[in-house]
């Protein structure tokens, strides 16, 4: 062993006790269950439905709630209990409403932190005390322990903690304790939580998920695609830019550009101003019930028509200066017929409609218009200088990756790019092939360098971005094209068909995932591999597990605008101690309704693996890490402090 790690070590624990103290805490630990893991996906900027799940912890809540009081509590009752404890700020202020006089309030304040005690006490039950009290609140955590941990089997303390609990109301600090131990009660049924890609696009709050995630005490990431984007619009792609933007449009959700990360989008709004109308192919999507005025249509049509005709001409220079993508089919501004308005696809004539072609020239469809380039660098600039998208992103990066091997299972948003034999489906790079879990490495190595360099905009790193979120052999799309073009202007639908990569008809086969897992090192036998980005039909029958157990569809479903075609909100995945549970959510109307009906989007269970014995901390990667510190202080203890 290193001498001068040693050396290192022994700073810190520079007594024998010290040594052997922090030994037998970390044995301990490792022995202790394995703590629950939260698996959600497909966010797509729905954070009120988001906040949902986090706050019952897919269900969790509600059960440890029916284990302790199932007995005696009618289902009224845990509902309104289970209301509590997922939004306490809102539910204390009903109960007040609802309570006659003050000595009522008394009691239903006692009765209350008794009961929320009892479920933390349950709740945190296969932690470590240091570990409960991090997620105590901060100004009660002396009185909280105290309370937690009475050991007086005399009964000599009963006045003290009576006392206790009567100067806590009478010292109007009832409130702030409950909601306090609310929080605690729903950090403490999540150990961690995985997201599996998709935060941003489509869903109007993705902002108020980054700051959910970036206070939420321990998360990881899987980018999926629509994240990508937005990281490579922050890196310094125009074609990426453009396309988050024109994604706002089409959803009425240009709020988050302009009021959330602060970005003027007056200059594109003149732009779109002097060229375009009205157009039916580009109107935003938006509710029935929506209450946005004709005016404010009419200028969202505009910019989404300027914005997507800029896209589409900045996608020329980078398919033709990377031949390698294998986009040339998607020259579709150079197959224009301008005069007839036409288009040829595959050797076909199409009718072009809702055509807004006024900035086109047709020599030189790739051509911006000055004013285009002007708008497009004034985008860019604001969008690198906003300080909160410059939060978020950097967050994203931090805590993100493309996947993500984790207790021995392998996780990652779209795909694992197969050939229809299901061998790894290659690619080539400048003058390199890649194919595999090396490919995907090799697309987050550009990634990241894009990130740390935004100043270049035309470099291969910042080509490869936009091309994780549109090509066909990125592990993120998984499928050959993106028709965006034809969605917009062509009437059959045929031509609006992306075919997917035969990665999702191979995955339901046990053997290709065996292959994967392998590829990744993982071992076949135990691990899983889990999904998200494609929504599961259940409508039609589609199971989200799939290859005997071995894959996990975990598409959340949260988008309100898939939410037709999945026939439910999607679902989420727990893996606790015991094995692994797949969480089928219903549609989540609001807080209100959880509030005051007690409806919570109920949850049907579904085993997927259960484990034959409980998993221990010990067979876990943070077991691994305790494993290795153990060692490292057993040879400390052996060279520096036996005698
Ligand atoms: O329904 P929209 O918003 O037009 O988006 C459709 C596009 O989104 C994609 O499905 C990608 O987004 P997802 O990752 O959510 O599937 C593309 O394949 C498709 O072209
Ligand atoms: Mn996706």
């Amino acid at each position: 062993m290193d001498a001068q790690f040693l050396d290192l070590l022994a700073q810190k624990y520079d007594t024998e006790e010290k040594v052997v103290t922090e030994i037998i805490n970390l044995e301990a630990i490792s022995n202790l269950p394995k703590g629950t893991e939260h698996f959600v996906s497909d966010l797509h900027g729905e954070y009120q439905a988001f906040q949902h799940v986090l706050r019952n912890g897919s269900g969790n809540v509600k059960e440890k709630i029916k284990d302790l009081f199932r007995e005696v509590w009618t289902d009224n009752e845990i509902n309104d209990f289970a209301a509590l404890v997922y939004y306490p700020e809102e539910k204390i202020q009903l109960v007040k409403a609802e309570l006659c006089n003050q000595q009522a309030l008394n009691q239903w304040h006692r009765q209350t932190i008794e009961q929320m005690l009892m479920l933390i006490s349950y709740a945190s039950s296969k932690y470590t005390r240091s570990k409960l009290r991090k997620a105590l609140p901060e100004q009660f955590v002396y009185i909280v322990e105290e309370l937690l941990y009475k050991t007086d089997s005399t009964n000599n303390k009963d006045p003290y903690y009576d006392e206790i609990y009567r100067q806590i109301i009478s010292l109007g600090q009832a409130d702030k304790l409950i909601i306090g131990l609310a929080y605690t009660t729903q950090r403490l049924v999540v150990d961690h939580l995985h997201v599996v890609g998709d935060i941003y696009d489509r869903g109007p709050d993705p902002d108020k998920i980054m700051d959910t995630l970036i206070n939420y005490h321990s998360v990881d990431i899987q980018w999926g695609n629509h994240d990508v984007l937005w990281i490579g619009a922050y890196a310094g792609s125009l074609v990426c830019l453009a396309n988050i933007i024109r994604i706002c449009a089409r959803y009425n959700n240009l709020d988050i550009i302009e009021d959330v990360y602060g970005i003027n989008l007056r200059p594109l709004l003149n732009l779109a101003e002097k060229y375009y109308d009205n157009n039916p192919g580009f109107r935003p999507k938006l509710p029935a019930d929506h209450n946005v005025s004709e005016s404010e249509i009419l200028q969202i049509t505009k910019i989404h028509q300027a914005i997507a005709m800029i896209q589409f001409k900045l996608e020329i220079p980078i398919i033709k200066r990377r031949p390698y993508f294998h986009m040339s089919e998607r020259l579709l501004l150079e197959q224009i017929d301008y005069d007839k308005n036409e288009i040829k696809i595959g050797g076909k004539t199409y009718p072009l409609e809702n055509t807004c072609f006024a900035t086109v020239n047709p020599q030189h469809p790739e051509q911006l218009l000055e004013e285009e380039q002007q708008v497009m660098e004034k985008l860019l600039f604001f969008l690198q200088h906003s300080e909160k998208l410059a939060r978020h992103m950097n967050f994203l990066m931090k805590k993100g990756s493309l996947y993500l091997k984790y207790n021995g299972n392998l996780l990652i948003h779209g795909c694992i790019p197969l050939d229809e034999e299901g061998n790894m489906e290659k690619m080539q790079i400048e003058d390199k092939t890649y194919s595999g879990r090396q490919l995907i490495d090799v697309f987050e190595y550009y990634l990241r360098y894009a990130f740390a360099h935004p100043e270049e905009t035309d470099d291969l790193a910042t080509d490869m971005v936009w091309y994780i979120w549109t090509g066909e052999c990125s592990s993120l799309f998984g499928k050959r094209e993106m028709t965006t073009f034809e969605r917009y202007f062509i009437q059959d639908k045929e031509t609006h068909k992306e075919r997917k990569n035969p990665y999702y008809h191979l995955r339901e086969n046990d053997e290709i995932c065996r292959k994967i897992l392998l590829e990744f090192d993982l071992n076949p036998d135990h691990g899983h591999i889990i999904n998200g980005h494609t929504p599961v039909k259940e409508i039609r029958g589609e199971n989200p597990v799939k290859a005997n157990g071995k894959m996990i569809v975990i598409d959340g479903g949260f988008s309100k605008a898939y939410q037709s075609t999945t026939g439910i909100a999607g679902y989420t995945l727990l893996y606790n101690s015991f094995g692994m549970q797949l969480v089928a959510h219903k549609k989540f109307n609001s807080k209100e309704d959880v509030l005051c009906n007690g409806t919570d989007v109920l949850s049907v269970k579904r085993l997927v693996d259960k484990e034959l014995e409980r998993k221990l901390v010990r067979e876990t990667n943070v077991g691994e890490k305790l494993l290795q510190k153990i060692s490292n202080l057993k040879n400390l203890l052996e060279y520096r402090y036996m005698k």
